[in-house]
């Protein structure tokens, strides 16, 4: 495996070294030492599948409060994503900074998300599957979300004659009113 840095410290890129042969290629995908040199979790205790049948189909951008926060790994099984992350680790040097890049069935390419990142990401081919493990058990109590198109968040989603987007996700806050309703304790 070769992991690879993003702009968001502790979020990383994560690409096969296949071996291949007449048969194929095998490659490994998760190893709990070497994530453990780069300082990344590598226990999963939930494996989810999201189905999106339409290209444009948005999801995001979701996180979980603590002390629910969770690590994720997402890579896609079929067609294809653009996948954006946010950091929202108080004290980080890239607060409320994003990073995204093109994860595909073609490319194998992981992206591994540490806790405090808000993910999100646009289907950019019909019938695309994304597949995602998760450090910790989904808490609906714990679900957050910020606004996909959040200007100062600047993501710069493909455009989309017609996206899908759930009334969830449509009715997140930005982050300036999300940040300015725990200073006020709301
Ligand atoms: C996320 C999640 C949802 N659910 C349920 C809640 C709801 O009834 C149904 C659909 O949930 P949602 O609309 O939140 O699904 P979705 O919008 O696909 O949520 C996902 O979005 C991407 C961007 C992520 O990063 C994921 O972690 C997850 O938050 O599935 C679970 O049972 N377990 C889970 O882990």
């Amino acid at each position: 495996m070769k992991l690879t840095p993003t702009s968001l410290a502790g979020a990383f890129l994560i690409d096969i070294e296949p071996v291949e042969d007449e048969r194929g290629l095998f490659a490994r995908t998760v190893c709990e030492e070497e994530f453990a040199r780069h300082g990344l979790a590598g226990r999963f205790v939930q494996q989810s599948v999201s189905w999106n049948p339409h290209p444009g189909t948005l999801r995001g951008l979701h996180f979980q409060s603590a002390p629910d926060q969770e690590v994720k790994l997402v890579r896609v099984t079929r067609g294809a994503i653009f996948d954006a992350i946010v950091d929202l680790r108080p004290g980080s040097a890239s607060y409320g900074k994003a990073f995204h890049t093109e994860l595909s069935a073609g490319n194998r390419r992981q992206l591994y998300i540490p806790a405090g990142m808000a993910h999100g990401f646009q289907s950019l081919e019909a019938d695309t599957e994304v597949l995602y493990q998760m450090s910790t058990p989904f808490r609906p109590a714990s679900a957050r979300g910020l606004r996909w198109d959040d200007p100062a968040l600047n993501i710069p989603w493909p455009a989309c004659a017609a996206r899908k987007i759930s009334a969830n996700d449509r009715a997140w806050p930005t982050l300036a009113a999300r940040t300015l309703a725990l200073t006020l304790n709301l």
